[in-house]
């Protein structure tokens, strides 16, 4: 990552919420304490892909986490499409298709392409379940080394594997990690995590936060703290 980032605009606030009333009420109590958020599945398809040029508007970054996989073509229109709603990220799933497809397309509109390595929720045995010979190490390993070749802009991993890729990749690809759990947080369905701090130390660039704060008693304060540990982390 080339830009130095202040610690509140390198946590990225997943709004894995059902509806744009709820994600519009979250964004109101998280305040000036989130600078970045992420739309993925639930609440794009509640109508949540207008929020982006909202969000935007209002200074905010956005990810849009829709991991695109489908035949090159289809990826390309996808991309034309989403690059005109004012994202600073889409993801798609790391295979060279896809990739070739999504950065060819998303031309000089700004949008950087994330390529999904593995996702978190997943280890060694859950890739042999889904027909991989590779364990996630190395399937990690061998999907950064494509992308990167492609040109692509950046990489969804697991902070467990941050430290690794970074000296794979260098500096000028971003490594953005969900996967984090503040000490104590419930894991819930993710396999490979960290806390903040050592996601930050191993090398990541943005830290992808979902439950940990939209499911939160009190999320502001539940952010502050990770904003706060981030801050700590950073050397
Ligand atoms: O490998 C991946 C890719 C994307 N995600 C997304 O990040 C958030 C994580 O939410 P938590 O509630 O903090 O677990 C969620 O939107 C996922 O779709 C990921 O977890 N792993």
């Amino acid at each position: 990552m080339s830009e130095k980032l202040a610690a509140r605009d390198r946590m990225i606030v997943a709004l894995d919420l059902p509806s744009v009333d709820a994600a519009e009420a979250m964004i109101a109590k998280l305040g000036d304490s989130a600078s970045f958020y992420k739309i993925g599945y639930q609440l794009a398809y509640a109508g949540g892909l207008p929020m982006v040029r909202r969000l935007a508007d209002a200074g905010k970054k956005v990810f849009v986490d829709l991991k695109l996989h489908d035949i090159g073509n289809t990826v390309a229109r996808g991309v034309e499409s989403l690059s005109a709603l004012g994202a600073t990220f889409l993801t798609v799933h790391a295979y060279p298709q896809t990739m070739k497809a999504a950065v060819a397309a998303r031309g000089d509109s700004g949008l950087k392409i994330l390529a999904v390595t593995v996702l978190t929720s997943y280890d060694d045995a859950d890739l042999q379940e889904a027909g991989y010979r590779l364990g996630v190490r190395e399937l990690v390993e061998q999907r950064a080394h494509q992308a990167q070749d492609i040109g692509i802009d950046g990489l969804v991993c697991s902070p467990e594997e941050a430290a690794h890729l970074r000296g794979i990749v260098g500096p000028s690809i971003a490594l953005v990690t969900p996967g984090i759990r503040p000490a104590g947080a419930a894991v819930g369905d993710q396999k490979r995590i960290m806390t903040p701090a050592r996601a930050i130390m191993a090398g990541a660039d943005y830290l992808v936060v979902g439950r940990p704060i939209v499911e939160a008693a009190d999320p502001k304060a539940a952010a502050d703290a990770i904003v706060q540990e981030i801050a700590t982390a950073t050397v």
